[in-house]
């Protein structure tokens, strides 16, 4: 089967503003660095600083040694002091350039990994401090992508700043040269380089807009190179055949985005070529001037070797400077894409109030009349939603795939507000609490919980982190949930790396998987505790003796459970019953039995599957 087909991938133009707009970040993004390792980033300007000097320095003491040469082969006595004087100068500066050279590196190099390291410990802490429904957003998600993306721009785009500030000295140094000499030359400087300037701002802003336009594309293409090549998809691939399928979609999307690329940089280089020869042209003409004037005796030889070193020198540096304007910019536009996306508003303050948050529920929770649709959505995927869940109960949520027994769980953890109505926790509606502090109050398994490819221990410790070294409690949480089992057939026990990616890494099964992530629920002493399907993976036997614990070992403790097992179902205080997003029932089993509607129906059905 062909790949569907794609969307129009014309890039959007960025405009010329935009592009030199985006400069204003470079100060912060220096700022940044500066925090990042202050003696270091002193060692390294203060380096350049000196190398800057150096070029004009070397081509003046070269023109001194051609000059001295000169004078000492018409001289009748040889004194070749001051020679030698010039010669151990210039290697000594030689010595010292190399060396510069190598600490602008070096230093560049520690800057730039030290600067990468916080910089991605920043992404994590900023997208941990963003709301579900900004997570969920796909334009948000290419923001973050970009963002993520670009660290090593972002490093190289600092080493090209510090080399342009060195290159602006050098340059202003050989100009104050030339313009002492010989000020035309200067007229034909400028006539060589207009050229690469005009051509590097004709493409300016191009290539970035290129990629911007391409993220969500890159991003699928990120995607497929997974699907296509994980020990994940492994096996449904190779089963269902999927290679040719996924290969064949990989490369539609990966010829298209060569082929807009090589359209760029094909232009680019051909409007670069022409614009060198004129260039090139101009500086011939200022070697032409040079060697007149020396010629008729106006200039020595030495300052013929000066000036054309320092033409040749300062038109090189000046395209070098254009050229690397452009990138600047470019990369600029990435750096903006960075902070703005670390000064994304934080909704999870914005959104929190300061309510006095009560130890533990004394009523309960309340749902008047909740209604909610999934951002940039227009279905309403629960509404008219009226139930309690009442401090110290047990409640079992039922009912279809899709019915919204998440998302009533979502609403109550409060990863997103109801768009009608509210909920109340003892009568105060839960958006005048502390977003995180009110989160604080559960424990909470989700069907697809996350398998972190970390230890045991740190798998049951994520439940309360803080917790990680308290070995009592991770021995009790496992002990609880059954995990203690798993845990004593791994040969490092809690130590044991899970996961198939690492070294030594075991995989568990779906089963002992559930146990493990169950613990979590128990490292913490929550108030309330919500299991979503947190047994479906466990076989019959498990199943029961989980869940006797879990009611067992929560006594007193605010409860919600989903789960499609009915005989789980069953152990709950009350049951609700969710059908397309609204109430149908709720009561106890034996209340729901006696009244022949959704549940009994369910319940028979699968009573009668096991007979
Ligand atoms: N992030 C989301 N964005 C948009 N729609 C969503 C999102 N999450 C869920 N939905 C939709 O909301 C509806 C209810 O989903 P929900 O996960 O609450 O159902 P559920 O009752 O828990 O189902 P299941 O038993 O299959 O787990 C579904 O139609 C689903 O497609």
């Amino acid at each position: 089967m062909p790949p569907p087909p794609l969307k129009s991938l014309k890039p959007e133009k960025i405009k010329l503003k935009e592009s030199f707009a985006s400069l204003k970040y470079i100060p912060r993004f220096f700022h940044k660095i500066w925090e990042v390792n202050q003696w270091l980033f002193l060692a390294n300007i203060l380096g350049r600083l000196l190398a800057a000097l150096l070029p004009i320095a070397m081509l003046w003491v070269g023109k001194m040694i051609i000059d001295e040469a000169i004078l000492q082969i018409n001289a009748e006595t040889k004194d070749l002091q001051q020679l030698w004087l010039y010669v151990g100068l210039e290697f000594g500066m030689a010595i010292l350039s190399d060396l510069l050279t190598r600490l602008s590196s070096l230093t560049d190099g520690l800057l730039g990994d030290q600067y990468a390291n916080v910089s991605s410990i920043e992404l994590i802490q900023k997208t941990s401090e963003l709301n579900l429904a900004q997570l969920e957003d796909s334009e948000f998600y290419d923001k973050l992508e970009r963002a993520r993306q670009q660290t090593t721009r972002r490093v190289g785009l600092m080493s090209n700043v510090l080399n342009q500030g060195q290159d602006v000295i050098v340059i202003i140094s050989l100009i104050s040269g030339l313009a002492f000499f010989e000020p035309w030359l200067l007229v034909l400087l400028v006539i060589s380089i207009l050229p690469t300037f005009v051509n590097e701002l004709k493409f300016s802003g191009t290539s970035y807009s290129l990629a911007r336009s391409w993220t969500p594309e890159r991003r699928e293409l990120d995607y497929l190179r997974y699907a296509g090549a994980s020990d994940v998809t492994a096996k449904e691939v190779k089963l269902f055949g999927l290679a040719g399928y996924i290969s064949d979609r990989f490369k539609v999307l990966s010829d298209r985005y060569y082929e807009a690329n090589k359209k760029l940089s094909l232009q680019r280089a051909a409007w670069g070529s022409f614009f060198n020869i004129i260039g090139t042209s101009a500086y011939y003409g200022a070697y032409i001037l040079i060697l007149l004037r020396t010629v008729a005796g106006i200039l020595s030889i030495g300052d013929l070797t000066f000036l054309s070193g320092s033409f040749k020198g300062l038109r090189n540096r000046l395209q070098g400077f254009f050229v690397r304007f452009t990138q600047i910019t470019e990369s600029a536009l990435y750096l903006q894409d960075y902070f703005e996306f670390l000064d994304l508003e934080n909704q999870e303050e914005v959104q929190s109030g300061n309510a006095q948050l009560p130890e533990k529920p004394q009523i309960g929770f309340e749902f008047k009349n909740v209604g909610f649709k999934y951002p940039n959505t227009n279905k309403w995927v629960v509404r008219n939603i009226h139930f309690t869940l009442k401090a110290g109960e047990k409640l079992a949520f039922v009912g279809e795939n899709g019915a919204g027994k998440t998302t009533l769980i979502k609403l109550l953890l409060r990863f997103y507000d109801p768009d009608e109505g509210e909920i109340l926790l003892d009568g105060i509606n839960i958006k005048n609490f502390n977003r995180s502090a009110y989160q604080q109050y559960f424990g909470v398994i989700f069907q697809d919980f996350v398998k972190f490819e970390l230890t045991v221990k740190e798998n049951i410790a994520v439940g309360k982190i803080e917790d990680i070294e308290n070995k009592e409690r991770l021995a009790e949480a496992a002990q609880k949930s059954l995990a203690e089992q798993v845990i004593a057939e791994l040969p490092a026990g809690l130590e044991h790396q899970l996961g198939r990616r690492f070294k030594k890494g075991v995989d568990l099964s779906g089963g002992q998987w559930q146990k493990i992530a169950l613990a979590r629920a128990y490292m913490k002493d929550a108030e309330v505790l919500i299991l979503d399907e947190p047994t479906s993976a466990l076989d019959a036997r498990a199943e029961y003796e989980a869940f006797q614990r879990f009611i067992g070992l929560t006594q007193g403790k605010t409860a919600v459970i989903i789960s499609h097992r009915f005989s789980t179902v069953r152990m709950a205080d009350r049951i609700l019953v969710l059908k397309d997003g609204k109430v149908a029932e709720i009561g106890t089993h034996e209340e729901l039995m006696e009244n022949p509607q959704l549940y009994a129906e369910l319940f028979e059905l699968q009573a009668a599957g096991y007979q």
